[in-house]
This record gives structure tokens, C-alpha cells and sequence, in this order.
């Protein structure tokens, strides 16, 4: 399983500092939607540019203009791109065929979709490279919420996926049991007092 750190950070300043942190330790560096609303895909040509060995994902959640969107985010440097589940297919459909012109991927973002496996068999089938099965910083905060949900639902879809939804060291385990090819963590790694002590762990407990 491989390991992704969530940029969720405001400038380009602080993406390129928090990289520099953490790079050594995680597979793939995420530009967080927040970033890139703030900043514009410079964030994800100047990330790129640093990292050039790196797995670079825009977290554009594109819900429209899928093939224009990933067109120009694999043009500033992205290796991977976000379009949202509940986008129509033809969005998705747009998206992947900018991936494939540039030999690059989509990864379809299950965020607020009801029927989280239909919806992933069905993104893969529209060419996505995998699914993230995904519960946003908001969900997150409401009382009750319970990563659980996403692994058994992770399980169930039988298609590659990634987890987010605050995953930190101590369900990251859970994660990898659960199927995971992609384990996503932001505040667990941004928010720690020592972010690379934080990826170091995170990746250290990933058999
Ligand atoms: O995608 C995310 C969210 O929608 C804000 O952009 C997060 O990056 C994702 O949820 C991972 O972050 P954590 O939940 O803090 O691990």
C-alpha cells in the first residue's frame, strides 16, 4: 500500500516547505483542493518541479469540464487528478481521456456519493485509475463519524482504491487490511508537531 500526504495548506510557500518535509517518507504528494483554489495549478508545476520523482495529485474535484480541467493539470505537472463521483460520466469520460493523451491517471473521488461501491465499479469501468473512497474534512467532524464505513464499502467494490478520511497511525493498519492500494493522510501529517516524524510513521506501519 502506498502512502499520500494531503497537502491541505494555503500557499505555495508552505506546500513546497511541508514537501520538503515529508517527501522522503510518502509515494505520492497531494495539492489539496484548498491549495490549488488559493494558488492555481502554479502550486502543482512548482511541487512538481521540486519533486520531480514524486507521484504529484491534483485534488481538483472537477465536477464539469473533465477533459479541459485534466488537460491543464497535466500540462502544470500532475501525474494524477481528481473528478468527483457524482459528476455525470461524461465528465469522468472527458478526464480520462486527458489522462490517457498524457499517459497519466484519474482518480475518482467518492465524496458525497450515497452508493459508494455502485458508483466505484462504475468509475472504473469509465477508465479511472482507481477510486478514493473518501469522507471530507466536514463529514469528518460531525459526531459519530467512523472510517469503518469506507474500508467495509473499500471492500466490498472490489476495484483499486484509496482511502481518505482522516486517517492517521492508528487506523492506517485498519486501511491496509481493509484492501487499500492508497492510504491518504493530511492532518495527521500537516497538523503534527514534527510532519516527518509523522509520514516516517505512518509509512512505517504500513507492512
Ligand atoms: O481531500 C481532502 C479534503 O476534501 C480537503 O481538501 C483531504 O485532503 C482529505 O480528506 C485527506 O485529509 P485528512 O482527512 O485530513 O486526512
Amino acid at each position: 500500500m502506498k502512502l499520500q500526504v494531503a497537502m491541505d495548506v494555503l500557499t505555495i510557500d508552505e506546500a513546497l516547505a511541508l514537501a520538503e518535509k515529508v517527501a522522503e517518507h510518502v509515494d505520492i504528494i497531494e495539492l489539496g483542493t484548498p491549495l490549488v483554489k488559493n494558488e492555481g495549478l502554479a502550486a502543482v508545476t512548482a511541487i512538481k518541479q521540486a519533486h520531480p520523482d514524486k507521484v504529484v495529485f491534483a485534488d481538483l474535484k472537477t465536477m464539469d469540464a473533465g477533459e479541459l480541467e485534466a488537460e491543464l493539470a497535466f500540462a502544470a505537472g500532475a501525474d494524477l487528478v481528481s473528478v468527483l463521483g457524482g459528476a455525470d460520466d461524461s465528465t469522468i469520460a472527458g478526464a480520462v481521456k486527458a489522462a490517457r493523451a498524457h499517459n497519466k491517471g484519474v482518480v475518482v473521488d467518492l465524496i458525497g456519493v450515497a452508493d459508494k461501491v455502485t458508483r466505484a465499479q462504475e468509475a472504473r469501468a469509465l477508465g479511472a485509475k482507481y477510486v478514493e473512497f473518501h469522507a471530507g474534512l466536514d463529514e469528518q467532524a460531525k459526531p459519530g463519524y467512523d472510517l469503518s464505513v469506507l474500508l467495509t464499502a473499500g471492500e466490498k467494490a472490489r476495484v483499486p482504491f484509496s482511502v481518505a478520511g482522516g486517517v492517521n497511525a492508528a487506523t492506517i493498519a485498519s486501511v491496509q487490511r481493509a484492501g487499500a492500494d492508497v492510504a491518504v493522510a493530511g492532518g495527521a501529517i500537516y497538523g503534527a508537531a514534527d510532519p516527518a516524524k509523522a509520514a516516517y510513521e505512518l509509512k512505517s506501519a504500513i507492512i
